[in-house]
């Protein structure tokens, strides 16, 4: 049977063909380098990735109108240390233009929260201002894996890649990246499970690499068990996108002042 993961890349791949015929949404000038890998090299304490996400596929309608300069100034004002936006349109009404619009507002790392299988996406992720890409390794074989790494490093761009069992962690691992994020949620199944980081996060630590957790989190108290099992840094969407007073939201997640592991 198709899982979503197959709908949505299969959608992906159209996507790509019509990306050929656009143009970027350039932002004027260089653009300094903001580095995910420096913080998370200099925190002892949790790293804070806070996201834009209007919908998504499991939810439905987050929070859909909501302006994503104010929302990211809210992020980093509570705290945040960096942004990521969706830009998939057809599953999470995101868009380059939005990344964009985030770019402008804040001077800390953006991560491009995409389904990337093609170098044009990392062009326009660069051209839109992003620091940072995603790459899902549930999408990838490891010589695409590689190849889009290689390509994003040519652009100065870090990457995370994502993973979400055993097979992938071990796939992932056999590049030197070194930011691997966790998704507690399965993205062929949408069913989300903290313990997911827990198992994973031996193999991870183990070979020194930086860890996210990502999804599901609603509290200080996940956060708190998420540090615990060795990440160090999280991944929030939902919560945030939710919530009545989003630079209280990013100060509660916050609070459990635990240190991580390096
Ligand atoms: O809204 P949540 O449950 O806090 O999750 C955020 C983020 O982890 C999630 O949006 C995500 C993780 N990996 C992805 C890959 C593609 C799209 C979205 C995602």
């Amino acid at each position: 049977m198709e899982t979503i993961l197959d709908k949505i890349i299969r959608k992906k791949q159209e996507e790509v063909e019509q990306l050929r015929d656009m143009t970027f949404p350039l932002i004027e000038g260089a653009q300094p380098k903001y580095s995910l890998v420096s913080r998370l090299e200099k925190g002892k304490d949790v790293t804070i990735i806070a996201e834009f996400k209007r919908a998504s596929p499991s939810k439905g309608d987050i929070n859909p109108t909501l302006d994503p300069a104010l929302q990211a100034r809210n992020y980093i004002d509570g705290g945040a240390d960096a942004v990521s936006v969706l830009t998939d349109k057809t599953f999470f009404k995101g868009s380059f233009e939005d990344l964009k619009k985030v770019r402008l507002a804040i001077q800390k790392p953006i991560l491009c929260k995409d389904f990337i299988i093609d170098p044009i996406q990392i062009d326009f992720a660069k051209h839109a201002g992003a620091n940072l890409i995603l790459l899902i390794a549930a999408a990838l074989d490891l010589k695409k894996l590689e190849y889009l790494y290689e390509y994003a490093k040519t652009k100065n761009l870090e990457v995370i890649m994502e993973v979400h069992n055993e097979e992938e962690t071990e796939k992932v691992l056999k590049t030197n990246n070194p930011i691997i994020g966790v998704n507690n949620r399965n993205l062929k199944t949408f069913q989300v499970d903290l313990r997911t980081t827990e198992r994973l996060a031996p193999l991870i630590k183990g070979e020194n690499r930086f860890l996210i957790g990502e999804s599901g989190i609603t509290s200080g108290s996940d956060v708190e068990r998420l540090v615990r099992a060795g990440a160090n840094g999280i991944l929030v969407g939902e919560t945030l996108m939710k919530h009545g007073n989003i630079v209280q939201g990013v100060k509660e997640l916050k609070k459990p002042l635990i240190e991580v592991v390096k």
